[in-house]
């Protein structure tokens, strides 16, 4: 029989995909939202329940009513920049939302978890090239704090509670649905591309470079951009991988390429795939923005077996065009 999975956030950007991507691997569904963000039509899950974090009663009567055997949990506030102005929300939503998941799971005795993580619990490593699993967390923003708190809850349940969990480390989402079924609307946008995106379709002025004295090779932060299909691809192998384990653990895993790209080099991928020459203004930097932050991706391969297979810069750009071209009719 198909194994159910409880997908929390799953009406998101990266939420929507993995649904998709789960059900075309012939697991049962469940999507529960509040829809602070996401969208009712990304919503792709067998069932649909409407609800918050908080709500401790309602996830742990989702979890029993509908036999759930593993929870994937996307649901939080993202942006870094943002969290540095307003933490408290984020600590709230993203570290008391998640402890009221864990009672639930407990409650209904639900114990495999996949957790997003997040690149950002490494802050500003300059003494390393590419940051593997092992390194210290070392946050520099209080949504990179969050996610490291959730991280260290998680370790503190393996023994108590038989956690058996896998905290992807996700490193810089981007791209769209091949099939246009989804892609990413966060309002606002604070993301790179989609931004440099709306500057090439005429709906924002310009882009701005949010800084460009960082030691890095041209000035501008360097990032690993993932296609959000590949991290959903992501999502399946730790969804199969953490149902099949034995003995109770948590550990991180990061999804991402291995290479990294700069602002600039992300705009230059715009210009050349929308064919448009928008304006490019060069801005101070952005509080609570480490440099560069590029994956070390050989724990995927090794624990998951995954590997970024549609994260050329180019692929991502053109998906991403692509869907925002359907969003305006284009
Ligand atoms: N987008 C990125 O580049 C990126 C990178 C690393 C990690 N992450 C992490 O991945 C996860 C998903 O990110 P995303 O880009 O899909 O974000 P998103 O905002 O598109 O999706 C989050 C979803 O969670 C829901 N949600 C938020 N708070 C909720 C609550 N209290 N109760 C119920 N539902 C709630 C929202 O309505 C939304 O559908 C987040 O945990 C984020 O921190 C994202
Ligand atoms: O108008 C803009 C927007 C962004 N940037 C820069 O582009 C880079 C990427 O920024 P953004 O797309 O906002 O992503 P990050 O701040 O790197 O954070 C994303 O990627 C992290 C993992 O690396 C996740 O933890 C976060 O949730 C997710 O928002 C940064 O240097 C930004 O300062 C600009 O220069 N101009």
């Amino acid at each position: 029989m198909s194994k159910t999975v409880l997908i929390v956030g799953g009406a998101g950007y990266i939420g929507s995909h993995t649904t998709l991507a789960l059900k075309e691997a012939g697991f049962r569904t469940v999507v529960y939202d509040n829809f602070s963000s996401g969208h009712r039509d990304a919503c792709f899950g067998d069932v649909l329940v409407e609800g918050g974090l908080a709500d401790t009663a309602l996830l742990t009567r989702t979890l029993e009513d509908h036999g759930v055997d593993a929870v994937v949990h996307f649901a939080a506030l993202i942006e870094a920049g943002q969290s540095v102005l307003t933490p408290l929300p984020f600590f709230e939503n993203n570290v008391g939302g998640t402890l009221s998941l864990l009672n639930a799971m407990n409650a209904a005795g639900v114990s495999r978890l996949v957790f997003s993580s997040t690149a950002a619990v490494y802050g500003n490593r300059t003494d390393v090239e590419l940051l593997d699993e092992a390194l210290t967390r070392a946050p520099i923003n209080p949504y990179g704090d969050s996610k490291a708190m959730v991280e260290a809850i998680l370790e503190s349940c393996v023994a108590p509670h038989g956690l058996r969990a896998i905290a992807l480390r996700y490193f810089n989402a981007c791209g769209a649905d091949a099939q246009g079924r989804t892609g990413e609307r966060h309002d606002p946008e604070t993301h790179l591309i989609p931004l440099v995106i709306q500057a090439a379709q005429g709906t924002r002025a310009s882009i701005a470079i949010n800084g460009t004295d960082y030691d890095t090779p041209d000035g501008t932060c360097v990032r690993d951009y993932i296609h959000v299909s590949d991290l959903a691809s992501g999502h399946v192998a730790a969804v199969t991988h953490v149902l099949s384990q034995q003995e109770p653990g948590v550990q991180p895993i990061n999804l991402g390429t291995g290479a990294g790209q700069s602002v600039r080099q992300v705009v230059d991928a715009v210009k050349g795939i929308s064919g448009v020459a928008f304006e490019v203004t060069e801005g101070p930097r952005r509080a609570g923005d480490p440099a560069t932050l590029i994956a070390d991706v050989t724990r995927a391969r090794e624990i998951l077996g995954w590997r970024a297979r549609h994260s050329d810069l180019e692929t991502i750009v053109r998906d991403a065009w692509v869907f925002a071209e359907g969003q305006r009719g284009g």
